[in-house]
């Protein structure tokens, strides 16, 4: 069993220099094994795959076609059909909305989403209910960010036909009871769509287990490559939907007025894919495997609990989210008395220390928090004790830095 520590050397740029990259939820670093699948596809079998009937592109078929295998596996989908390929988790999500949420939220219907959702998974629902004159609810945290049952049954009801809900905040860190959620919506008859970009890199996922409708997620968040992204529905949604983009790939037939479409998954995969993409997808969650969710878990609950003790001795910052680690998924959000998070991320950047400052496309949560930004650290396993030890060290020089005194 390799040691968690081990696995570092695969990261190039983690060892090129003196960098600490504490900004793993925006997006994480790739091994040298992602990289040379990209290149391999690209020396090996480069040619647009799906249609050509010559070696290369039959090569090139393959392996798009088993990338799509490895990713049914790895979340537990039904089959491959269930899963379509996307450039990333908001594509995904604009998918349902326009395929699924055009066609099926009426008048005086509901729409019921979190405050704590990314843009990603607001706007979206935005258009839907604009377009169709239905009602937008939010789910509302408490202080620590968890959604309670007495909440979720009070707005989920029988005038809500969709739930789209973030599976973990990119502010909070915290973990959504989306299990019991979505049993909850189904008894109301709504369909529930799961945000999964910030927690397909960190847990072990069952999307039948969960009961999701639909579930999205980014491969740039785990190891994967930009560019790549994943929409699962179950199949039964999917068939009778209509096509989001359409294009190349995606047809049966076309005359000069009409159209029929191609089959599952590729109805919804128009033009050229992205395949060394999918490819490279498919190398980090192999990756990702041999590492192993619950090393991946431990590790990145050992640094988040060395990051928050080290945070707790400085009285002028406040950590938002639950006061335990292990509710963090890697994510800390914090500010500084009387320092801007764009200065926070400024003054620990001359120290090569990397974490975002913003509303991390989160305004709706800024607002409920009473925050315009924040500054968030954001761990992942190939992240060390000693990094931890550096952030702490240039963190607490930041309000000195800034004028104020120690
Ligand atoms: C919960 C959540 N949903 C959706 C998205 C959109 O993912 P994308 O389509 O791959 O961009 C993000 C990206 N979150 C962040 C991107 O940069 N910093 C972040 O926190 C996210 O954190």
């Amino acid at each position: 069993m390799a040691n968690i520590g081990d696995y570092r050397k695969d990261f190039d740029i983690l060892n090129s220099g003196d960098y600490v990259y504490f900004d793993n939820a925006a997006t994480s670093q790739r091994p040298n094994q992602v990289l040379d699948a990209i290149s391999n596809f690209y020396r090996t079998a480069n040619a647009n795959p799906l249609r050509g009937l010559y070696d290369w592109s039959i090569a090139a078929t393959d392996m798009y076609e088993d990338s799509r295998r490895v990713v049914a596996d790895f979340i537990g989908a039904a089959t491959p059909e269930e899963i379509i390929f996307t450039r990333n988790t908001s594509e995904s999500l604009n998918l349902v909305a326009y395929s699924y949420g055009l066609d099926n939220v009426s008048e005086g219907d509901e729409v019921v989403i979190s405050v704590m959702e990314h843009h990603s998974n607001i706007l979206p629902w935005q258009m839907v209910c604009r377009k169709k004159n239905a009602k937008l609810v939010y789910l509302e945290p408490d202080e620590e960010g968890v959604i309670s049952k007495e909440e979720y049954e009070s707005k989920i009801t029988d005038r809500t036909k969709v739930v789209a809900i973030g599976h973990v905040s990119n502010v909070m860190g915290v973990t959504n009871p989306v299990k019991e959620i979505v049993a909850y919506a189904k008894s109301k008859g709504a369909i529930v769509v799961v945000d999964g970009a910030q927690s397909t890199p960190h847990m072990k996922i069952n999307v039948q287990d969960l009961g999701a409708d639909f579930f999205a997620f980014s491969g740039h968040k785990m190891l994967g490559p930009m560019g790549i992204g994943v929409l699962y529905g179950r199949k039964e949604l999917l068939e009778n939907m209509s096509p989001f983009l359409t294009g190349g790939e995606m047809i049966e037939y076309v005359t000069r007025t009409d159209a029929t479409y191609a089959e599952l998954p590729h109805k919804f995969e128009a033009g050229t894919v992205n395949a060394s993409g999918a490819v490279g997808l498919a190398e980090a969650i192999r990756y990702l495997q041999n590492v192993g969710f619950e090393a991946i878990e431990a590790q990145e609950q050992k640094l988040t609990a060395l990051l928050m003790e080290g945070m707790s001795k400085l009285p002028y910052i406040k950590i938002y989210g639950s006061k335990d680690p292990k509710k963090h998924c890697g994510i800390v959000t914090f500010t500084i008395d009387g320092v801007h998070p764009h200065d926070i991320s400024s003054v620990l950047n001359d120290d090569h220390v990397c974490i975002r400052a913003g509303h991390h496309c989160a305004q709706p949560l800024m607002q409920f928090i009473g925050e315009g930004s924040t500054a968030r650290a954001s761990l992942y396993f190939y992240n060390t004790e000693e990094e931890v030890k550096i952030f702490l060290e240039k963190l607490a020089k930041v309000r000195e830095v800034m004028g104020y005194g120690a």
